[in-house]
């Protein structure tokens, strides 16, 4: 591991609850995402909240973001109050966090940044 990957592969990092069967790259993976994206109370998932310039832009990002659910078959838990949209990403079966869910949250992140977040 890097000296910056460490850096960024803080605490929290090391509490997350994996589903079974997962890559061994995996927690390299998250831990990219961390600090922008915290870990859920669970311990089982990962949570962001976007805060975008409007409520058109942030149905936007939703919309995208359901379109990729389709495909990736994986759902998120989330909730939009106006110009926000806290999204958070865990597995059921199996329980944990999975490959699906930081693949759900990098598409996330390149969304957002494509509609543009709240300066
Ligand atoms: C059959 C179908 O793929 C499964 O029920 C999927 C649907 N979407 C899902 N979404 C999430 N977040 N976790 C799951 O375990 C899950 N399972």
């Amino acid at each position: 591991m890097t000296e910056a990957t460490e850096f960024i592969n803080n605490e929290d990092t090391r509490e997350i609850i994996f589903a079974a069967n997962q890559s061994t790259d995996l927690p390299d993976r998250v831990a990219k995402l961390f600090p922008t994206w915290h870990l859920s109370a669970s311990k089982k998932g990962i949570t962001r909240q976007f805060t975008f310039s409007s409520f058109t832009k942030a149905f936007k990002f939703m919309t995208l973001v359901a379109e990729q659910c389709k495909v990736k078959k994986h759902h998120p838990s989330w909730s939009n109050m106006y110009n926000q949209v806290t999204v958070e990403w865990t597995t059921h079966r199996p329980e944990g966090l999975s490959l699906k869910d930081a693949e759900m949250a990098e598409f996330c992140d390149l969304t957002a940044n494509e509609i543009g977040l709240k300066e």
